[in-house]
């Protein structure tokens, strides 16, 4: 659905040529939710404004939704819904008036325009708030309706530019219902960026992460998590710790063992799951009681540490408490 070879951004500013992005390949298939991760500067709004038209690559081809971005740019657009992060919608506009606008805008006939934006504003969990102006919305219900605007032409592809940006944790996890039931309900191809880990994490297919303008990781977030940070298992034993440390230095999947000051032995992992019953296994074969386990999983955030040396959200434009919004709660439709 989203096909990328060799895409390339330099830019010049006075006498430096900066290279945004430095020949980034990707592949989407349809029906995909993926996540694109990477520090500030990295070159996510680069890529996602060459992949919308906005921009002009330097060099490099690609196609999305079967339109060529370099010949058929005008295809490409009409097949893509683009969710920028700061939306230009006018605060007076009434919600339905300004979703009626944009569907004329795509050339949509009066009356399936208004059966569109009627069906929108159900989807979105926007019913009710149509006669509204926009700038009445709480945080929440206003990224939904920007969401709306970009799903007004049904695109098959939609790029959502940091969704959840300052939402409350409650609005961020009503707009990943609303974009799972995107891919369940339509098939729609979602290619999001953000600066929440967890959002990645608990949200896409699949995550591609970016540094210094190269793709430097992708996979789904439970094989990154396997591949690039370990599980550590924490075990108080009854009996030597040394003893036991010796043992289980030497089972197989245990990467390291080592004694704590506390005494408890600390033991990193390859496959914890497995792990956890080998460690069991060995120590009461040996005669070890074991009185304590503890095993901890690598985060999202550990594999970003170690892909690119630095935190995701080190940068105070994204804090890492969400703002709140006026909204208190938002209410998510069981399904
Ligand atoms: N119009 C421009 N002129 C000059 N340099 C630019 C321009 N746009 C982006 N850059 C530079 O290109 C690099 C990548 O920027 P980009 O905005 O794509 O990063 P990003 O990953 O989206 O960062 P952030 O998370 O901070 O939004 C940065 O070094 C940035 O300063």
């Amino acid at each position: 659905m989203i096909e990328a070879n060799g895409l390339t951004r330099t830019f010049r500013a006075g006498r430096q040529s900066i290279a945004a992005v430095r020949g980034v390949d990707l592949r989407v298939e349809a029906g995909e939710i993926v996540g694109f991760l990477g520090p500030n500067g990295a070159g996510k709004t680069t890529t996602l404004r060459m992949l919308t038209t906005l921009l002009r690559p330097t060099s490099g081809t690609a196609r999305i939704a079967g339109a060529d971005l370099a010949t058929a740019s005008r295809e490409v657009r009409r097949r893509i819904g683009y969710v920028a992060q700061y939306g230009g919608t006018d605060p007076n506009a009434l919600v339905e008036e300004e979703l009626f606008l944009q569907a004329r805008l795509y050339r949509i006939a009066a009356a399936p325009a208004r059966r569109r934006v009627a069906a929108l504003l159900e989807e979105l969990d926007l019913g009710g708030l149509g006669a509204r102006p926009v700038g009445s919305l709480s945080g929440g219900q206003r990224r939904r309706l920007d969401i709306a605007l970009g799903l007004v032409h049904e695109p098959p592809v939609v790029f959502l530019d940091e969704p959840t940006a300052g939402l409350d944790p409650h609005s961020r996890n009503n707009l990943w219902e609303h974009t799972r039931r995107l891919r369940d309900d339509n098939g729609t191809t979602v290619f999001l960026t953000t600066h929440y880990l967890d959002e990645a994490d608990a949200l896409c297919d699949r995550i591609l992460v970016i540094d210094h303008g190269r793709i430097v990781a992708e996979d789904t977030p439970a094989n990154l998590k396997r591949q690039l940070a370990a599980d550590v298992l924490t075990v108080a034993v009854v009996g030597d710790p040394d003893a036991a440390q010796r043992l289980l230095a030497g089972l197989p999947g245990v990467r390291q063992a080592a004694v704590t000051s506390t005494g408890d032995i600390q033991v990193t992992l390859a496959d914890g799951e497995q792990g956890i019953t080998d460690v069991i296994t060995a120590l009461s074969g040996a005669g070890f009681g074991v009185r304590a386990l503890q095993l901890a999983r690598p985060s999202l955030d550990d594999v970003f540490l170690n892909l690119t040396g630095r935190e995701l959200r080190d940068d105070p434009r994204h804090p890492s408490a969400p703002i709140p919004t006026t909204e208190g709660t938002e209410h998510v439709p069981a399904r």
